[in-house]
């Protein structure tokens, strides 16, 4: 907790899971003055409202930035260069202007056009959420222990850069800083695959004649389970995901369905010393990943959750 707000007005533009974690975490730490908040539907700004976590709710993006000294896009990848067009010429000069999007290279692009050269875009994406979305599921715990990439352009000012990086950190993550090439390749196997891989095999599943709906769940051990949770994320967010980080995903797909292949031939040949040297090097690399206190893997319930300080 700190005393003096590290920033006296964070706008937010969409308010779902991100956005609202970031204003009951912002919130909840005392760190920022006021919070101003918009959404795209009536029906979301109205649940806002009611829920009393922000300061105002303005019906336009361009209204929402006015005065804010923190801007950060909270909406799905494919809309933040149009949201961006909107706020350009009501943003405060010298303001952050920010994203929490789950791809980068074609984001910065698509906002960078738009934003005039009086303000500082220091670009963010905070590896950390749940399959749940909209104004209700965000908790001020969500950043606890996590990552947050921030990619700012070439020539960024450093101070800005620090000052959205103390933010992020004060809401309980850890930040690194990347170019968005490099945070899309890797995210690209370590999220975006996934997530493919999990929308896949649970249609895949369900589609099996011999196979009922309700047998799919009932029997489903913890693997499975796993991905019909990840395969019930938002579809809109996701299919932006992959419009926007194409050529990585399919640079991985690619080397995915290698791996793949060599699996596929193994069993068929009934080689299982290569089934298990590679089930040996993976769990390796599953231990070795645990170790170094980086297992982001799907919430375990049963373990106690982090706890953000309450405000004084
Ligand atoms: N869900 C997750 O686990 C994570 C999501 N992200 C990124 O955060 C961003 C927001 O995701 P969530 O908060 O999960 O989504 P959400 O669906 O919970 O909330 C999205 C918000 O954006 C608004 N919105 C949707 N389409 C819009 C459009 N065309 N123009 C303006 N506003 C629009 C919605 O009304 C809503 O207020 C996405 O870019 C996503 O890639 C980043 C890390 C984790
Ligand atoms: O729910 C899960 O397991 C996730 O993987 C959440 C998630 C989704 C998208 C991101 O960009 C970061 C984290």
């Amino acid at each position: 907790m700190i005393d003096t707000p590290m920033f006296s007005r964070l706008a937010l533009i969409g308010f779902g899971l991100i956005g609202g974690s970031i204003a009951r975490a912002a919130r909840a730490q005392g760190l920022v003055g006021e919070i101003v908040a918009t959404a795209r539907s009536a029906a979301t700004r109205e649940r806002v409202q009611e829920l009393g976590i922000v300061d105002r709710v303005v019906e336009s993006n361009a209204e929402a930035v006015k005065d804010a000294d923190l801007v950060i896009l909270c909406i799905p990848v494919g809309a933040c260069g149009a949201a961006t067009e909107e706020i350009a010429a009501s943003l405060k000069p010298g303001a952050i202007v920010s994203d929490v999007g789950s791809v980068k290279a074609a984001v910065v692009r698509a906002m960078a056009e738009h934003l005039p050269a009086n303000v500082h875009f220091v670009p963010a994406h905070p590896v950390a959420g749940t399959e749940d979305s909209g104004p209700d599921s965000g908790f001020a715990e969500l950043f606890i222990n996590r990552w947050c990439i921030l990619t700012p352009p070439d020539g960024t000012d450093a101070d800005a850069v620090e000052k959205l990086a103390a933010f992020w950190r004060a809401i309980g993550a850890n930040v690194e800083v990347m170019t968005p090439e490099h945070h899309d390749l890797v995210l690209a196997v370590t999220s975006h695959l996934p997530h493919l891989i999990a929308y896949t095999i649970v249609s895949t599943a369900d589609e099996l004649e011999d196979v009922t709906r309700s047998e799919v769940l009932k029997f489903s051990a913890g693997g499975f389970r796993d991905f019909t949770r990840i395969a019930a994320s938002d579809p809109t967010m996701w299919r932006d995901v992959f419009l926007n980080n194409k050529d990585a995903v399919l640079e991985m797909l690619g080397e995915f369905q290698e791996d793949l292949s060599k699996l596929t031939r193994a069993i068929r040949r009934g080689d299982g010393e290569t089934l298990f040297d590679h089930f040996t090097r993976t769990r390796a690399i599953r231990r070795g990943i645990v170790e170094i206190g980086q297992d982001d893997a799907a919430p375990d319930f049963g373990r106690k959750q982090p706890q953000l300080a309450k405000k004084a």
